[in-house]
C-alpha cells in the first residue's frame, strides 16, 4: 500500500515513512492511495472478537509488507493493554436507540490514547528497525498532548515537544503535559489559540532546514497512523450493534475533524454507516460550511469544551481531496485561498458530496450544560462537555430505526469545573492517576514565534545534539 499527499506535490510513500513523515513535504496530508475494502463476510467473521483482533484485522490492509504479522499483533496487544477497562471502548445504553462509544478509559482519560498508544510503539519499532532517532512536534487545545506525552515519555528514541496554548487548557490537561519528569518530555506554553499552536507545527514542517536537522515527525491528526488508528472503534461498535445487516450512525464532537474523519473512512472501508453527524460548539466553523458552502474563519471563542475551539479544522483538508474527486489542485487551490483571505468557496460539486456523507449541528455552553444536567437526572449518565455537545446534537436530528452511536471523547473528571457548574456534582479523577495535581510542573512559556520556538526545541533535542530539560 502507498500513501499519497492531498497536495499532489509530495513522493508517494509506504507506511513506516509516511508515520515517521508526519506532514507530507508539499505542506498536505497523507492518505492510502486507495481505500481497502472489508467484505459483508469479513466484517461479520469479527463479531465477538475482541478489540484487538477486530484493530489488526482493520489496520493490516495499511501495514501489510512493511511491519511483520506477529510484530504487529504484539504490538496492538501490547498498546491496548494499558486501558483500563476490558473492552477497551464499552458502548453504555443512553436512549432507547441511542448509544455512548466511552473511548476515554485509556491512560489519559480522552480518545487520543486509542490511537496514540499504538502511534508511539509502531514509531518506536520503525526507528529502532533503522538506528534512528526522531523529534516528535504536536500542536494541542488539551488531549492529544497529555496523551502523546504519556505514550511517549521515556522512549529513548524520540525527544517529544508538545505546544499548548497558555491559559485555554483544563487545569487536569496541563497536569498531564507539564507533570512528566521524563527527559524527552517538553511541554511548552504558547501565548496564543489552539490555531497558533498548530499553525507553528505546521511551518516547521515547511522550513526543510530546520525539519531536517531536527528529524522533525509529528503525532497530531496530520499522521495518517493516527486516524488509522481511530478508524478501529468504529468498527467494534457498529459490529457490537449488528453490522454488517444493520447500519449505524454517528455522531462525533469535532474540532480538528480527525475522528470523525476516521468514521468517514470506516464507510469506505465497507463498514455500513447510515449518518455520519458533525457536533460542533459555538466555534462551529464546520457546521456553518456545511450550511453555506463557505469555510469562513472568525474568532476563536473560548468554551467549556476547550478541545474543540478550533477553527482550522486540519483534517477537512482530506475530506475536500475525497470530495473533489482527488484534484489535488483543488485542493492546493482551497488552502491558499484559506491561508491569504481566511475563506473559500467548496464549490458545488464538492458541497454536494460532503453533504451526501455529513451532516453538521451545533451545541452552545449553555446547550452542553443542560445535556449534562439533563443525563444526571434522567439516568445517572456523567458526560463531558465535549462528549454533551454531541449528545445535543444528536438528539436534534430526526430519529429512525438506525442506532445512533456517540463518541464519549472524555472523562468528565477531566473537565471538573464545567462539569460541577453544570450538574452540582465534582467527578473524582479514577484512584489510579493519584498524584497528578500535585505534581511539579516542568514547562517553558514562550511566545507564539516560529523563530523562537525552533531554537528552543534546536538546543533541547537529542536528534540534532541538543540536550537542555525544558522548563
Ligand atoms: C475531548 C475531545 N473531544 C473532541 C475533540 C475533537 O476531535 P477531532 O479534533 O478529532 O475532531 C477533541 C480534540 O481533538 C477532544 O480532545
Ligand atoms: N483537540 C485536539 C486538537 C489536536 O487534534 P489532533 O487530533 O490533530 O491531534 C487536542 O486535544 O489537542
Amino acid at each position: 500500500m502507498k500513501f499519497v499527499s492531498t497536495r499532489g506535490l509530495a513522493p508517494e510513500l509506504g507506511f513506516r515513512d509516511v508515520i515517521l513523515a508526519g506532514l507530507a513535504n508539499d505542506g498536505g496530508l497523507y492518505l492510502p492511495e486507495q481505500w481497502p475494502h472489508l467484505s459483508h463476510e469479513q466484517i461479520a467473521a469479527l463479531r465477538g472478537a475482541s478489540f484487538a483482533e477486530v484493530a489488526v484485522a482493520v489496520m493490516w490492509p495499511f501495514v501489510e509488507g512493511e511491519i511483520d504479522r506477529a510484530v504487529f499483533e504484539a504490538i496492538v496487544a501490547e498498546a491496548y493493554g494499558t486501558f483500563r477497562h476490558k473492552a477497551v471502548c464499552p458502548l453504555v445504553q443512553t436512549g432507547p436507540n441511542e448509544f455512548v462509544l466511552e473511548l476515554f478509559h485509556g491512560p489519559t482519560l480522552a480518545f487520543k490514547d486509542v490511537a496514540m498508544q499504538l502511534v508511539s510503539r509502531l514509531m518506536d519499532h520503525v526507528l529502532a528497525e533503522r538506528d534512528e532517532r526522531a523529534t516528535i512536534v504536536g500542536a494541542t487545545s488539551g488531549d492529544t498532548g497529555g496523551a502523546a506525552i504519556d505514550a511517549f515519555a521515556g522512549r529513548e528514541r524520540t525527544d517529544i515537544f508538545i505546544l499548548f496554548p497558555l491559559g485555554r487548557v483544563s487545569p487536569v490537561q496541563q497536569r498531564q503535559m507539564t507533570g512528566s519528569a521524563a527527559s524527552n518530555v517538553h511541554a511548552l506554553a504558547i501565548e496564543g489559540n489552539f490555531d497558533d499552536c498548530q499553525a507553528l507545527v505546521k511551518s516547521m514542517f515547511g522550513h526543510g532546514a530546520f525539519r531536517d536537522r531536527v528529524r522533525l515527525s509529528g503525532v497530531n491528526s496530520i499522521n495518517w497512523a493516527r486516524i488509522m488508528a481511530q478508524i478501529v472503534y468504529y468498527f467494534t461498535s457498529a459490529i457490537a450493534l449488528g453490522a454488517p445487516d444493520r447500519p449505524v450512525s454517528f455522531t462525533v464532537p469535532t474540532g480538528n475533524f480527525g475522528d470523525i474523519f476516521a468514521g468517514y473512512a470506516a464507510k469506505r472501508m465497507g463498514l455500513p454507516i447510515d449518518r455520519l453527524v458533525i457536533a460542533t460548539n459555538d466555534n462551529d466553523i464546520l457546521a456553518r460550511t456545511l450550511a453555506g458552502g463557505a469555510y469562513e474563519m472568525r474568532e476563536v471563542v473560548p468554551t467549556t469544551s476547550p478541545s474543540m475551539d478550533i477553527q482550522i479544522s486540519s483534517n477537512f483538508e482530506r475530506l475536500l481531496f475525497e470530495a473533489s474527486g482527488r484534484e489535488a489542485a483543488y485542493v492546493r487551490g482551497a488552502m491558499d485561498n484559506l491561508k491569504q483571505s481566511h475563506r473559500f468557496d467548496l464549490g458545488t460539486a464538492v458541497h454536494r458530496a460532503i453533504a451526501a456523507d455529513f451532516e453538521a449541528g451545533r451545541a452552545d455552553t449553555e446547550e452542553a450544560a443542560r445535556m449534562m444536567a439533563h443525563l444526571v437526572s434522567a439516568s445517572g449518565y456523567r458526560a463531558d462537555p465535549h462528549t454533551a455537545v454531541a449528545i445535543h446534537v444528536a438528539r436534534q436530528r430526526a430519529e429512525t430505526a438506525v442506532p445512533m452511536v456517540v463518541l464519549a471523547t472524555a472523562h468528565p473528571a477531566k473537565f471538573p469545573d464545567a462539569v460541577e457548574q453544570a450538574t452540582g456534582e465534582r467527578p473524582a479523577l479514577p484512584e489510579w492517576l493519584g498524584d497528578l495535581m500535585e505534581r511539579e510542573e516542568h514547562f517553558a512559556t514562550l511566545p507564539s514565534d516560529l523563530k523562537m520556538v525552533e531554537t528552543h526545541i534546536s538546543a533541547r533535542t537529542r536528534a540534532a545534539g541538543g540536550n537542555e530539560r525544558a522548563g
